[in-house]
């Protein structure tokens, strides 16, 4: 059976990158992804945008929605201080084991818990099972419809706290039509938008930052 993209990807890591060094695998997958084979990685321009929110919130705290095959997690997670935590939610099992494997190889295990499962069931388990109280920064980058829909969900489970901050990926391609006309129209959140470009392309997208008001 031959491999999925996902799994070359991951293979290429394995092969070229340093183990234990997040930096070293965030370059290679970027460099396979722009030379050989594009994949939905928030990617190198994109990520300094999240490194900066990143180190601006500085979470005790962080959820992320999409996992996919783990480059915005190892990339999170280089960032956050000593007892710092992410937790990761991706539902495909393929993409949840491949990612699994990345962020082991990355060597920020310690600080990343990968949830399997949908997100909408995820969020409400967050306080009771996952012993979460509320989240300092949530970046979204799973299905672009389901950002509106989530972002409800996290405030009707009270995860959200005065200054939590969520990062949105993909504003512009594919885009997030409605998560953009609830959240700049919602006087609870104070809106950015920070332009950019599609991962690996010379495209032009998007990234919105949204300070939850309480
Ligand atoms: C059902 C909602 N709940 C979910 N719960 C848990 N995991 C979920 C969920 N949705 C989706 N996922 C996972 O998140 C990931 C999905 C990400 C969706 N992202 C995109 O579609 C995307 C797409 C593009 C893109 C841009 C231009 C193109 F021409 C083609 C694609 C660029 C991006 O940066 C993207 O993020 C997958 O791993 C999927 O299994
Ligand atoms: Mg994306």
């Amino acid at each position: 059976m031959n491999q999925s993209k996902e799994q070359r990807i991951l293979n290429f890591v394995l092969q070229n990158a340093v183990r234990g060094d997040p930096c070293s695998v965030l370059e290679t997958i970027d460099k396979y992804c722009s030379q050989k084979e594009w994949a939905m990685n928030v990617g190198d321009e994109k990520g300094l945008i999240l490194d900066k929110t990143v180190e601006e919130v500085n979470p005790s705290v962080a959820l992320e929605l999409g996992t996919y095959c783990g480059y915005s997690a190892v990339r999170i997670a280089r960032l956050l201080k000593a007892g710092a935590h992410l937790l990761t939610v991706e539902f495909n099992p393929e993409f949840a084991a491949i990612a699994k494997q990345m962020i082991e190889f990355a060597g920020v295990q310690d600080k990343v818990k990968l949830l399997e499962g949908p997100s909408e069931e995820i969020i409400p388990q967050l306080k009771k099972k996952y012993e979460v109280d509320t989240l300092d920064f949530v970046f979204l980058d799973h299905w672009k419809d389901k950002y509106t829909p989530d972002t409800i969900l996290l405030q009707e489970c009270n995860l959200l706290r005065k200054g939590s901050v969520l990062l949105a990926d993909n504003i512009i391609v594919p885009g997030a039509p409605e998560f953009l006309n609830y959240i700049r129209n919602n006087p609870r959140f104070q809106c950015t938008n920070y332009p950019s470009h599609l991962e690996y392309m010379k495209v032009e997208d998007a990234m919105e930052k949204a300070v939850f008001l309480g």
